[in-house]
């Protein structure tokens, strides 16, 4: 009788053991289904009329907006993009310049930032001369320096009306460590250089980060992953 208790417990050890090991199999399967897309959270701030979301809406739409009216609180825009065999996810946060329209946001715009794209008007020197109060409130809420920066001057297009020189632009972006672009959200030519403000910035954040998970959490079935480490991969950009 003794060694069919024995029997009898370990098979119930057995089972037990098989469904841990089935369902440590089921989340380690979903884990990975889930990781197979990496999000990367860009930001776009400026002054309000500059066109933050007429530039986001080229990259992530392909076309230019008939009509924008001033963002309220935050829009988000995604798209996907392949860099080297890899499909990542560019979650863009086209902010509101308005101060009345960004207030309570401003925390969630910057919580988790991986790039910031700072955006001035060519034909509007206040809005170029405002840049150095965005990189302050970026610097007041703890971004990391590490985190990349780019500089777009945007309405290339008004070649008659610019009044921000490119020279002076480029020092100021050097100064601050941040690539420049100069494009046109309007003119479908340009629509290249708008993608590559997104796709250059997607390049550096896949050459510089590895996602791994810290606090795997479960939101709407899904899975959000939390940290960043420092590793090395061959980007073409
Ligand atoms: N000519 C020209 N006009 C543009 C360009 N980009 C945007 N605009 C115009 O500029 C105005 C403002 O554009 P938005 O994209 O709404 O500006 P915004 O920066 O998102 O403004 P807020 O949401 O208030 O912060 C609109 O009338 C656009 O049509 C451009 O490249 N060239
Ligand atoms: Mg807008």
């Amino acid at each position: 009788a003794a060694e069919e208790e024995v029997e009898e417990e370990e098979g119930t050890d057995n089972e037990a053991a098989q469904s841990i090991t089935s369902s440590v199999e089921l989340s380690t399967s979903s884990l990975e289904l889930s990781i197979q897309t990496r999000i990367f959270k860009i930001i776009v701030i400026g002054d309000s009329n500059v066109g933050k979301t007429c530039l986001t809406f080229r990259f992530t739409g392909g076309s230019f907006p008939d009509k924008t009216e001033a963002t309220i609180g935050v829009d988000f825009r995604e798209k996907a993009v392949e860099i080297e065999g890899e499909t990542i996810k560019v979650q863009v946060w086209d902010t509101a310049g308005q101060e009345r329209f960004r207030k309570s946001m401003v925390e969630h715009y910057y919580r988790n930032v991986h790039a910031v794209v700072f955006v001035y008007d060519v034909t509007k020197m206040a809005s170029f001369r405002n840049l150095q109060t965005w990189i302050e409130e970026c610097n007041g809420h703890r971004v990391s320096a590490s985190v990349p920066r780019v500089l777009v001057g945007n309405k290339c297009d008004l070649v008659d009306q610019i009044q921000v020189p490119s020279n002076m632009a480029l020092k100021f972006a050097d100064s601050h460590n941040m690539l420049l672009f100069e494009t046109s959200a309007k003119d479908p030519r340009e629509s290249q250089n708008v993608d590559s403000i997104f796709m250059s910035l997607a390049c550096r954040l896949k050459a510089q980060k590895s996602l791994l998970y810290r606090d795997v959490e479960r939101e709407d079935g899904r899975v959000r992953l939390t940290q960043e480490t420092e590793t090395k991969s061959n980007c073409p950009c």
